[in-house]
């Protein structure tokens, strides 16, 4: 079996003697993984060559006997073979690729700012890429002086690439990778060595196969690539399109009788729809000293339930995740569940993979996962590590026989188990009064009942999921709304809001008694409200609270929770995008031409764009935008707020267009039509087109070859000013060798690339300070003196502020 490759490496600097050990313990630790046989079973990690650093690191963590995946996995990919690993979940997976990236890139001395970016470690979401580097910061601290890094978002792009030109190792989402992959030039992965997927099904899968794509298409074809997934499959496509060298395919669990961990208790209740809520409001109020996390399938039903619930106080903390809050909120609710002993987290997808929070008592799915594959990942985030869980999936009649097929395919034992009648409580009416008195959380409902149902709708497995089949009147009532809301992609609510849409509109003093009054409203889920029918003329007060649209006074609580959301930077926004919505579909509009009621010309020019104009209701007015290519017409109070907005005023402004000047200074488009006669004159249209294009086409390449001439001379001078620092560094630390100590000297390389970042940009071509030697995974001396063993690192924001700090 091939050794891991070694490349030449540019070396960081060292004094000598350290440098000649170094390679000594290299050579032996290449030919001990050389010698390995991977059909051997290894029991522990003391077993396996591995250097230093990381079994301090591993021990430090008490990790000594491996688990099965790893015992499997570890020899192979420390031979640098290419890898698909499967075994279940909380088996161990992250250790079994992230030792060998440590140990092959620490053999191929893959270390310091010139080696570059030695391996990328990909995972679907943040949260668990954040999690997968705090596993690495855990193993690599002790004496590994890698420079690692998260490229995950939610920093600014410029902060992300100076921290990436310095990387060794980065633990990554995808679409963020290669956006830096695109636009970074000084981005180089020329050296990548290693290529790891986590959760690597559902990085191939349809919703990431694009980007996935496009970065392989950046990479070197040879590396070593490494796959994991409690569900991975050995796809031929996907091995195609990773180019993968001969990958052992190793799967533990292969054999086993279950693909979920033995010490899970797995039971599913048949609820149809309109029971869910009474049956999981039943079961966190009689399970309350338990840490309980509760799957849902959009972030609209887990703020609903979540809202509802924390007002009827369960008597247990509940939280709630989905992908649209903001990064620092979501990062602050997973690591409060983590820490929670008991609490209820309402959660979509967004943590149903990997996400290893301590101790959790049950996983209980209200809404049915899309497959299988999703139930195993789901139920896997109890029950991890040899520890118990329980696991409950509540299912709709029509989904039962389905879902359990595929669940049995495979390989998932679960038994039903009925919910007691008697404790089953019925929270329907006390949800209907609150939604009564408060018309932000009846909207909220509305919001939770289309997104619930358009999940449905979408599922791609149609025999698990027909939408036909589910109650949706009562699972409506279920939430305490009146009846439920129209969406537009069911068949007969489609032709009945066309009809509405086509109908001529009649204003509000000519409604006839009989007719439907148009109280419906289009969100950007396609959800037209219930029309309210008014019979006989006799408006009820609930017909009345339907009709309401969302009022600008916000009930308190909302009041809150919409400046929570909007903090998070999603849902006032949407909030405002409904109102358009209503207005759009239903309202109507009266337009007044310019010389109505305010004519355009009482509107002086200086005046024009400040001026907020107040339109008397069911009037309009027209103001004319200096620069403006319309009239703003206001005929609505939503337009009304527009003119408050320099900001906004300017999308409606001309952007203008660039003119060139001749030699008399008279202004020319840049590219101006020519008059009939010269364009004949100059031959065939087709050849006149194609000369154009190669002219210009030649062009661009020349410019093209000189702007990558000047980018390879700046990153070279660049290199060159970073090698002359090293040196006078050396040369410093080797005289003070004999206090610093030997391994200390070693890691000039991150001060430096503080010290060029100092310097503002890479362009200025100042000389940055030079600073004292820091490392990456290493205890920082100073700290240390006060802190003894290393600084904790107790939240998400203080990892991500200690990644900043060393990296930034
Ligand atoms: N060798 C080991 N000894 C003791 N504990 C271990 C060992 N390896 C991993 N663990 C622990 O087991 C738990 C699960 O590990 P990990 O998160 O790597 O599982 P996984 O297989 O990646 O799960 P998932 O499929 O859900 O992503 C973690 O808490 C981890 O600390």
């Amino acid at each position: 079996m091939a050794p891991f490759p070694t490349r030449a490496k540019a070396k960081p600097q060292r004094p000598n003697n350290k440098r000649k050990r170094d390679d000594v313990d290299i050579a032996a630790l290449q030919a001990s993984v050389a010698a390995l046989t991977p059909s051997e079973s290894y029991t522990t990690f003391s077993s396996l060559p591995l250097s230093e650093p990381t079994r301090e690191g591993l021990k430090a963590a008490h990790f000594s006997t491996l688990t099965d995946i790893q015992a499997k996995a570890l020899p192979l990919a420390l031979q640098g073979r290419d890898i698909l690993g499967a075994a279940k979940t909380g088996s161990g997976k992250t250790l079994a690729f992230l030792v060998p990236v440590l140990e092959n890139l620490y053999r191929a001395q893959c270390i310091g700012s010139d080696a570059g970016l030695g391996a990328m470690i990909i995972s679907p979401t943040r949260e668990l890429a954040i999690q997968i580097f705090e596993v690495l910061r855990t193993i690599g601290r002790k004496g590994h002086l890698f420079a690692a890094g998260l490229v995950i978002g939610g920093k600014s792009l410029k902060e992300e690439r100076d921290a990436l030109a310095r990387m060794n190792i980065v633990v990554c989402t995808p679409g963020r990778i290669l956006q830096h992959l695109s636009q970074t030039a000084a981005f180089n992965v020329e050296n990548l060595q290693m290529l790891v997927l986590d959760e690597a099904d559902r990085i191939l899968d349809m919703g990431f196969s694009r980007d996935l794509d496009a970065i392989i298409e950046y990479l070197p074809p040879d590396r070593q690539t490494l796959l994991f997934s409690a569900t991975q499959t050995k796809k031929v496509g996907d091995l195609a399109r990773l180019s993968l060298r001969d990958p052992e395919y190793i799967s533990v669990h292969e054999a086993a009788a279950s693909a979920t961990p033995k010490t899970l208790i797995q039971n599913y209740v048949i609820t149809p729809l309109p029971e869910k809520l009474d049956t999981l409001w039943s079961f966190i109020t009689s399970t309350k000293k338990a840490k309980i996390l509760v799957f849902l399938s959009s972030g609209k039903q887990v703020r609903f339930i979540f809202e509802v619930f924390r007002h009827m106080q369960p008597g247990i903390p509940l939280l709630h995740l989905h992908g649209r809050q903001k990064q620092t909120a979501r990062l602050d609710i997973t690591d409060r569940f983590r820490r929670a002993k008991d609490s209820c987290l309402f959660a979509t997808d967004v943590v149903a993979r990997g996400l290893d929070f301590p101790a959790v008592d049950w996983v209980v799915q209200v809404d049915c996962p899309e497959d299988a594959e999703t139930y195993i990942h789901r139920v896997g985030r109890t029950a991890r590590y040899e520890r118990e869980g329980r696991a409950v999936l509540f299912l709709d009649p029509s989904e039962e026989e389905g879902m359990l097929r595929r669940l049995e395919h495979k390989k998932v034992p679960i038994e039903r188990i009925n919910v007691r009648g008697k404790k089953q409580v019925k929270i329907g009416k006390q949800v209907q009064g609150m939604l009564f008195g408060d018309p932000q959380l009846k909207y909220l409902g509305q919001k939770a009942f289309s997104s619930y149902t358009r999940s449905l709708h979408v599922q791609r497995d149609k025999e698990v999921f027909d939408l036909q089949k589910y109650d949706l009147e009562g699972y409506a009532s279920s939430l305490g709304l009146p009846g439920a809301p129209r969406i537009k992609f069911l068949k007969a609510d489609a032709e009945e809001v066309k009809r509405l849409k086509n109908a001529p509109r009649k204003r509000k003093g000519e409604e006839s008694e009989e007719s439907e009054v148009s109280a419906g409203e289009e969100d950007e889920d396609g959800v037209v409200a219930k029309l309210e029918k008014v019979k006989n003329g006799v408006r009820t007060k609930y017909d009345r609270m339907f009709e309401r649209k969302n009022q600008d006074v916000l009930a308190e609580h909302y009041g809150k929770m919409v400046k929570d959301e909007d903090a998070d930077g999603v849902d006032a926004g949407r909030l405002d995008g409904e109102q358009i919505g209503d207005e759009d579909l239903f309202d109507v509009k009266r337009r007044i031409p310019a010389g109505g009621d305010t004519p355009a010309s009482e509107v002086s020019d200086e005046d024009e764009e400040d001026v907020a104009v107040a339109a008397p209701n069911g009037t309009s007015r027209t103001v004319h935008l200096a620069g403006a290519k319309d009239p703003l017409i206001i005929d609505s109070k939503r337009r009304e707020k527009l003119l408050k907005s320099k900001k906004k005023l300017l999308k409606l402004k001309d952007k203008g267009s660039r003119v060139v000047f001749d030699d008399e200074g008279l202004p020319h488009q840049v590219y101006e039509l020519e008059d009939d006669d010269a364009f004949r004159a100059g031959g065939a249209a087709e050849d006149q087109r194609r000369t154009f294009v190669e002219t210009e086409a030649g062009r661009v390449a020349e410019e093209d070859v000189k702007d990558k001439a000047l980018a390879r001379e700046k990153k070279r001078e660049k290199r060159e000013k970073r090698k002359a620092r090293e040196r006078a560094a050396e040369e410093d630390e080797e005289g003070g060798e004999a206090e610093a100590g030997g391994e200390d000297a070693m890691a000039n390389f991150l001060a430096d690339a503080r010290a060029a970042d100092g310097s503002g940009s890479e362009d200025d071509g100042e000389e940055p300070p030079q600073k004292k030697a820091k490392k990456w995974f290493e205890k920082d001396v100073k700290r240390d003196e006060s802190d003894g063993e290393g600084r904790e690192i107790g939240t998400f924001d203080e990892l991500e502020a200690e990644a900043a700090r060393l990296l930034g």
